[in-house]
């Protein structure tokens, strides 16, 4: 299991529409200190269910009170494709959360869908290491990878994180920022990603999780369970520099409450 370094917060919810109003109060309160302290606020998405349950984020109070003019977004993995079709992370984040506030077009990182995945993940990671370059993006002082303010992780039921799957080796990549796969179990098969050493070197990290099917993947990591095939998945390995909050609605933490 992965080698917790901050604090870590369970959080459990009668219903997704509490995670989600939940998500959005502790995302606001992030946003408002890291501006104060620094003057802006790095944010990271992933795809999958996690867009829907930012929903309330994008309404009343936060959609006014936020300051979005000091976002970067970025995006943990994408899956290479153009950036309109329905399989993108960016499409979905856009027609979900980013068409609905005003983050500076400038501040928003897709990928380069032109690229291959090999030439989209390396286009990626130049330009975070333009970023540190420019001051953007602080170097964490423990692992000497950029740091982001804050990201936002769903997981998949085989407990893959990012698009770092439990039986593809790049999960176990240690150098790259970004790193590429064009095999995923789970389609599309090209995807890029972050490596562990750039996730786990952010502040804060919310790992979103709703849905009973992903109930013995949380007691997996969370609970008593055994690994599948006794090989912790990737789910296990995240832990955040400052604090690690997962947010479980009451069908995911269902296996966890009863066994734990
Ligand atoms: O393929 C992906 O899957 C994971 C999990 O998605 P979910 O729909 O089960 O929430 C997602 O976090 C990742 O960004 C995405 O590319």
């Amino acid at each position: 299991m992965g080698t917790q370094k901050g604090k870590k917060t369970v959080l459990n919810f009668d219903s997704e529409e509490d995670v989600s109003k939940a998500l959005a109060k502790y995302t606001a309160d992030l946003s408002e200190k890291f501006i104060k302290e620094k003057g802006s606020f790095t944010v990271v998405l992933s795809g999958g269910s996690l867009i829907d349950t930012m929903r309330k984020l994008v309404e009343p109070p936060y959609k006014e009170s936020v300051d979005w003019s000091k976002w970067w977004i970025f995006w943990v993995d994408e899956r290479v494709v153009p950036l309109g079709h329905d399989d993108s992370n960016y499409k979905l984040a856009y027609d979900g959360f980013l068409s609905k506030v005003s983050v500076p077009s400038s501040n928003i990182y897709a990928i380069n869908d032109k690229e291959t995945p090999e030439g989209a993940a390396a286009d990626y990671e130049a330009r975070l290491k333009q970023l540190v370059e420019s001051k953007v993006l602080p170097l964490s002082a423990v692992s000497g990878f950029p740091k982001f303010d804050l990201m936002l992780l769903g997981m998949g039921p085989d407990g893959h994180v990012a698009s770092l799957f439990p039986t593809r080796p790049h999960r176990h990549e240690k150098e790259r920022l970004v790193t590429f796969i064009t095999d995923s179990p789970k389609p599309p098969p090209p995807r890029i990603t972050f490596t562990f050493p750039v996730i786990n070197s952010a502040s804060e990290i919310a790992m979103v999780v709703t849905g009973a099917e992903l109930a013995y993947m949380v007691d997996v990591a969370l609970g008593s369970a055994p690994p599948p095939d006794g090989i912790p998945p990737p789910c296990t390995e995240v832990s955040a520099e400052e604090e690690l909050t997962w947010f479980l609605d009451k069908d995911a933490a269902s296996k966890l409450q009863t066994s734990g």
